[in-house]
């Protein structure tokens, strides 16, 4: 049995009252994400290759420069209706105090309706390691080399 980790705790921002009732969580115990919802006041129709910036209503500070925050689509959206990410992932920086953006892309063959306050895309967060670049004049040798983009063959 596994003792379940203590959960960093992130300050939000509800930019809309409206949020609190819906707030992200997370739908199972073993849930990556959670789901960020549609702020609109109407519904929103993006024809087939329109991308809109749709707002969460939603300021997550994360503060701790060991973690980011993800959006990532909703797997049903993107497989079955096409609506992905117009930057196909959004990255959270820890020291973002704005609104939560979905970058939200039609980029199926027909048109879609995404409703007031519908579940478009999950935020999860993940953990970073910021480097030091230094500059050298050659690198240990390892076995790929520069070997790369299917050098190794595809079975
Ligand atoms: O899908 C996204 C992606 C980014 N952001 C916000 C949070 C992030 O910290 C900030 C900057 O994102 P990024 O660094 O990816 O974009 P940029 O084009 O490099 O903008 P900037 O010059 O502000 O860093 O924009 C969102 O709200 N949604
Ligand atoms: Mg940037």
């Amino acid at each position: 049995m596994s003792l379940a980790p203590e959960r960093p705790r992130l300050a939000v921002k509800l930019l809309d009252e409206r949020l609190r009732d819906v707030m992200p969580h997370y739908a199972t115990d073993g849930s990556a994400g959670m789901d960020l919802r549609a702020l609109l006041d109407a519904p929103l129709t993006l024809a087939p290759g329109q991308c809109e910036l749709v707002r969460t209503g939603l300021a997550i500070h994360i503060a701790d420069p060991g973690l980011a925050g993800m959006i990532l689509p909703r797997s049903g959206l993107g497989h079955k209706h096409g609506i992905v990410l117009g930057n196909l992932v959004g990255l959270i920086d820890s020291d973002y105090q704005g609104e939560l953006m979905i970058s939200t892309w039609n980029r199926g063959d027909a048109p879609f309706t995404i409703e007031p306050f519908e579940r478009l895309a999950q935020y999860v967060l993940v953990p970073v390691v910021q480097a030091e670049l230094e500059i050298v004049d050659d690198f240990d040798t390892s076995r790929r080399g520069a070997g790369g983009f299917g050098s190794s063959g595809r079975h």
